[in-house]
């Protein structure tokens, strides 16, 4: 696997409080200490913990409430939702339905997206929806008919974090020495993902609950090393722990729950923008041990039509362009096909 070396040799993951980027009216020294961790951390580790975020615990414990209640339907409640009845690449993947660098990786999940993402009609289809006032996750198709609140509790969750994100992109911007609203244009709701993942206990029993089709000897983690492809997701995880990223000299340093934090990482689409100054880290998670663990990742993307290219600032004599101009909606509609082949 060809792994990125550049980056720094760390040790641990920086933990940056953020709330200068999220109140109203900050002062300009904590914010431009607050930009300074932020750019530093892009630059050297890929990811971050961000504390003073602004969401509850009384949400963030809503929202692991819903997926856990989701994760413990019959699988045939969960399957009527399976990710492939629409063209979308959303709503259920059960156990083993998910490969990740050739190995089946030991986790089910939910993909929560707006209807509107990854039609070829795409930008007519976002603009009409948001003309209507609808919510852009609020398609009838993908919510669970077993549980009535969890549409609610999805949703206000997605506002939240999508608030979340668009300010911790302002300051990537602003790390950059560029507008905070640089970004603002390039983002959209239709290829954001609300992601619930459940990874169920491994041990010695497992092989009774296991999915027939499902070989015991080619699971290797709960989910395989990779990095994530788009712009930047934030991740809320329980005390389980098992996450880790990949450091300069080849370690995996672990990623465990702090208590009062989000994780933050940059994907592909960032490292581009950037070109390679901010890096796409990669990370796994190790298979579970006797408990179940969960996870929600959000991942906050590029829109379907962003077009994303080298930075002038990112550039200059000594360090042209790495990269070719991107258009992100069909770049990764085919990443995904092949992925859910
Ligand atoms: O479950 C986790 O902690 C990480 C999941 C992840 O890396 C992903 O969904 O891309
Ligand atoms: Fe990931």
């Amino acid at each position: 696997m060809n792994h990125n070396t550049h980056g720094t040799a760390f040790k641990e993951v920086p933990v940056i409080g953020i709330g200068p980027l999220v109140t109203a009216d900050p002062d300009p020294e904590e914010l431009r200490l607050t930009v300074e961790r932020i750019g530093e951390a892009c630059r050297d580790v890929g990811f971050f913990y961000i504390t003073d975020h602004g969401i509850s615990e009384a949400d963030s414990r809503a929202l692991f409430g819903a997926a856990q209640e989701f994760f413990a339907l019959p699988l045939e409640e969960k399957m009527r939702i399976r990710l492939g009845i629409t063209e979308q690449f959303r709503g259920y993947v059960p156990l083993g339905g998910e490969v990740t660098a050739g190995k089946t990786d030991w986790h089910e999940c939910l993909d929560l997206q707006p209807e509107s993402g990854r039609q070829a009609s795409t930008i007519a289809a976002a603009a009409a929806a948001r003309r209507a006032g609808v919510h852009p996750l609020d398609d009838p198709g993908q919510w669970p008919p077993a549980l009535p609140s969890f549409r609610e509790t999805v949703m206000r969750a997605w506002d939240q974090l999508y608030g979340l994100s668009a300010r911790i992109a302002a300051g990537m911007a602003l790390s950059l020495g560029i507008d905070e609203h640089h970004f603002a244009p390039y983002h959209g709701v239709e290829l954001s993902d609300l992601r619930m993942v459940h990874y169920p206990p491994y041990n010695e029993t497992v092989g009774r609950t296991a999915p027939e089709k499902l070989a015991m000897e080619e699971v290797e983690s709960g989910f395989g090393a990779h990095v994530d492809y788009g712009f930047l997701a934030v991740l809320q995880q329980d005390e389980v722990g098992g996450l880790e990223v990949l450091n300069a000299e080849g370690a995996w340093i672990p990623a465990p729950h702090i208590p009062g934090t989000f994780l933050v990482n940059i994907g592909q689409m960032m490292q581009r923008w950037t070109n390679d100054r901010y890096r796409a880290t990669w990370h796994r998670v190790q298979l579970p041990g006797a408990v179940d663990r969960y996870s929600i990742p959000f991942f906050f993307e590029p829109a379907y039509d962003a077009v994303i290219s080298p930075l002038d600032v990112c550039c200059d004599d000594d360090n042209p362009p790495r990269y070719e101009a991107v258009r992100f909606g069909p770049y990764v509609v085919e990443l995904f096909s092949k992925a859910y082949d």
